[in-house]
């Protein structure tokens, strides 16, 4: 008898039999695994210790985020160079996160990179060579912002390989930053503000300075080239090092003034006898910021409208300083000012117009009032310090310097008006040893000896000390006059004493 083919042999009854077959065989399997994983889960309960099974629950989800990855949803902003498509207007953005990313890469992890360089102005007025490390098109790098993966991707399209518009018409480059989409209101709300703040750290010490002077109502600015530094700054290393961590604390504060709802801005009161550096301390502070100086000459302004138009103004990142601030009102009690900026016609100035000339409005009051008349008043600046500076733009500092502190307003004084007093006093040991070192690059000398004693016990400003070093480039010969001024100044003080002395035996002796 012939044998069919086993495979003909397959009736579809035996096929559906088999299927059925497999079908509770899988279920069986199915029902024994669940079966199982509930009895080792019980037995996990029962047997393993918390520790462990905590352990076990966090590889669980290492593995899980490990493996699946991947399926995060993903999120691209695209940063193009130039905003308008067309090449003429640069992205402000684009041209910070390369600044930032210039930090950032490691030039090991790429195939090419490339360099650019740019012509800088330095801080004496001088020009140097910086050179930028970016991204070629096609590489990528990753950010690491508060434990989150930030990717960036240059990208180039169109144009020909000169750079130039070819086939592929204008040749655009952008920047893809990528992240997980739930990070996409940190990236927005924190991590681009960040990359734009850092970038314009990075580029604070190639801001060209200048110096602005009121006339009138408005202000000319002039290149300011002030050489002076922290560096070159004769005084008490540990007060140098406050003011220093004071500015630096302050740049990094935005975020912070923000949300404690303060206007972003600082301010300082020097006080100290005449030439111990606090017009030098004001031009090394917008040195190292790199912030616009604003010379408010008071005794220009004649109308608090001026002053306010004055004061709004000035862009962001600017110091205002207002020298010997005790000269600039007189000791009229507080209530006359008030009085004295009520008779104040209230004038409508247009802050719009950059017009230095006076208009005819505001003439009106001067030849209603016959002579010019100071109707500026210290609650006047302060208030509008305050008020004004919280409204019109941010990162101001402001600067007081006087003579006298004594002589102040207390409504100056009074706490939180100005956030630090700086005293600078005459020229101390450490102080004279900077200036030594500026003038001669000299850090020892015979008669430093003599000089540290004698210095101490008596009143010479920097300015003096600096007076002497000029006299002679022979760092001896200048040296020997200085230890000369100082004894001096020192028996003219030992006499100053004595005859003070004398006076209080004199009169102990009338009393007895
Ligand atoms: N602390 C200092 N460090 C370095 N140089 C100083 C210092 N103090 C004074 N000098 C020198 O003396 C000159 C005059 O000093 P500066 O005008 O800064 O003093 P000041 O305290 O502002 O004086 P004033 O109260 O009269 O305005 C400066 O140009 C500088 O050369």
């Amino acid at each position: 008898m012939d044998h069919l083919p086993l495979a003909a042999a397959v009736t579809p009854e035996s096929q559906q039999g088999r299927a059925l077959n497999a079908y509770r065989k899988a279920l069986a399997t199915a029902a024994s695994v669940a079966a199982h994983s509930v009895l080792a889960r019980t037995m996990a309960r029962e047997l393993l210790p918390d520790e462990l099974r905590d352990a076990a629950r966090w590889g669980a989800k290492f593995v899980r985020a490990r493996f699946f990855a991947a399926e995060k949803q993903r999120y691209t902003l695209v940063i193009r160079r130039h905003v308008d498509g067309g090449g003429y207007n640069e992205n402000q953005l684009f041209m910070a996160a390369r600044a930032y990313l210039a930090t950032k890469i490691d030039p090991r992890a790429m195939r090419r990179l490339a360099v650019a360089g740019s012509r800088c102005k330095e801080a004496d007025g001088s020009s140097s060579w910086r050179t930028l490390l970016c991204m070629e098109p096609g590489d990528s790098t990753t950010d690491v912002f508060d434990g989150v993966e930030f990717k960036w991707t240059s990208i180039e399209t169109g144009g020909d390989d000169d750079g130039k518009k070819g086939n592929g018409g204008h040749r655009s480059k952008y920047l893809d930053l990528s992240f997980d989409a739930e990070h996409t209101a940190m990236a927005l709300e924190r991590y681009i503000p960040f990359v734009m703040a850092t970038a314009e750290q990075l580029q604070r010490p190639e801001r060209v300075l200048k110096i602005f002077m009121n006339e009138w109502r408005s202000w000319s600015a002039f290149n300011h080239h002030h050489p002076a530094t922290f560096d070159t700054l004769a005084m008490d290393p540990a007060l140098k090092q406050s003011i220093v961590a004071d500015l630096d604390r302050f740049l990094k504060r935005k975020e912070y003034y923000h949300r404690i709802g303060k206007a972003w801005k600082r301010g300082y009161l020097l006080y100290g006898p005449p030439g111990t550096g606090k017009s030098s301390l004001v031009a090394a502070m917008a040195n190292y910021l790199r912030f616009h100086l604003f010379d408010l000459d008071l005794s220009e302004v004649r109308l608090n409208s001026h002053l306010q138009r004055l004061l709004v103004t000035m862009p962001n990142k600017s110091l205002l300083v207002v020298e010997d601030i005790d000269c600039c009102f007189d000791a009229k009690p507080r209530e006359d000012h008030k009085t004295a900026a009520a008779l104040e016609p209230a004038i409508d100035v247009d802050y719009s117009s950059d017009s230095s000339s006076p208009s005819s409005s505001d003439d009106a009051p001067l030849k209603a009032y016959g002579e010019p008349q100071q109707n500026i008043t210290l609650s006047g600046l302060l208030n509008f310090i305050d008020g004004l500076w919280s409204t019109s733009g941010e990162e101001r500092v402001i600067v007081f310097t006087t003579n006298y502190k004594d002589r102040l307003d207390p409504a100056l004084l009074r706490p939180g008006r100005m956030d630090m007093h700086v005293y600078m006093g005459y020229c101390g040991w450490e102080a004279f040893k900077t200036l030594v070192h500026n003038y001669f690059l000299v850090d020892d000398h015979p008669l430093f000896p003599e000089i540290r004693e004698v210095i101490s016990q008596v009143d010479v400003t920097p300015a003096e000390v600096s007076e002497m070093m000029l006299r002679s480039e022979d760092a001896d010969v200048a040296l020997r006059g200085l230890t000369e001024l100082l004894r001096d100044r020192g028996r003219k003080a030992g006499k100053e004493a004595d005859i003070k002395n004398d006076v209080v035996v004199e009169t102990e002796g009338n009393v007895a």
